[in-house]
């Protein structure tokens, strides 16, 4: 597996922003992680993006305990590994689309400006590369934000309500980049508010008050791929009022 999350708690004072959970993601799956505000998904993909660390459990990626690794050694493989796409862009403001993808590749001390060209490219941005953030839409600086998270070749694309601020011809073309990217073979995990957003992934797992709640898939075909690579149905040893929340309650959830 490409990731393991066993037993993962984040614990805010009384709070538990997410709550015992078991996780695991093969290369190459598509996994939508969905839920009401305020259920832990963004916890939960900055604790698997090397930006937040648990309060208790373990998070393995490609074989790595990431709870053993200092700061320097998580940031490499937030560089290395990790593609990140954010709803809000993040670009900075005064460098050009180009240069704000050269921003990623700065990080590895490999500048290429053809290849930022390419990566722009890709998104369907060539002729906007000049352009400061301020004067492109909101779609196509959500295009230079994936274009900055593709040009390292991340494994791991992990993008966070990518689609939030779009209209739903800008959505398209960016769920378009992620089909792309996944027919590749990049792993995707992508939280998200939006069904629609939702279903173009293999496998949805939902929270709610940072408990698990649910499992589904879109895609039977990956499925039996996951149970025949011995993949487990996600899980939580937490509780939340009303939910049962064993493996088999999350079957049931799962076929409603
Ligand atoms: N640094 C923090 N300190 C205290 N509580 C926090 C902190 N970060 C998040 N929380 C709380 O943890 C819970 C989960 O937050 P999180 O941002 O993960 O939810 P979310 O599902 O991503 O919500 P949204 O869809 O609104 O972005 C919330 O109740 C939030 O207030």
């Amino acid at each position: 597996m490409l990731l393991e999350l066993e037993h993962i708690s984040k614990i805010y004072g009384d709070l538990h922003a997410v709550d015992d959970l078991n996780l695991t993601v093969p290369e190459g799956q598509w996994l939508s992680i969905v839920g009401s505000s305020g259920s832990g998904k963004t916890t939960l993909m900055n604790i698997i993006g090397c930006m937040d660390t648990p309060s208790k459990g373990t998070v393995t990626l490609d074989g790595r305990v990431l709870n053993d690794l200092n700061a320097k050694q998580l940031a490499d493989v937030r560089k290395n590994e990790i593609g990140l796409v954010f709803q809000k862009f993040h670009l900075v403001p005064h460098l050009t689309a180009l240069e704000n993808v050269m921003m990623a590749q700065y990080y590895h001390s490999v500048v290429n400006a053809d290849e930022a060209r390419e990566a722009l490219a890709q998104v369907g941005l060539a002729d906007r590369a000049k352009h400061l953030p301020g004067e492109l839409s909101g779609g196509e600086q959500q295009r230079v934000c994936i274009a900055r998270a593709l040009i390292n070749c991340p494994r791991l694309i992990l993008a966070d309500e990518p689609t939030g601020n779009l209209d739903e011809h800008n959505e398209q073309l960016v769920l378009d980049i992620l089909r792309k990217q996944h027919s590749q073979g990049t792993t995707i995990i992508v939280v998200t508010h939006d069904t629609a957003v939702a279903q173009c992934s293999e496998r949805e797992i939902m929270l709610n008050h940072g408990v698990l709640v649910g499992e589904r898939w879109n895609d039977e075909q990956a499925r039996q791929r996951y149970e025949a690579q011995g993949g487990l149905p996600a899980s939580t040893g937490a509780h939340l009022e009303g939910v049962l929340a064993d493996d088999q309650t999350i079957q049931r959830i799962t076929k409603q």
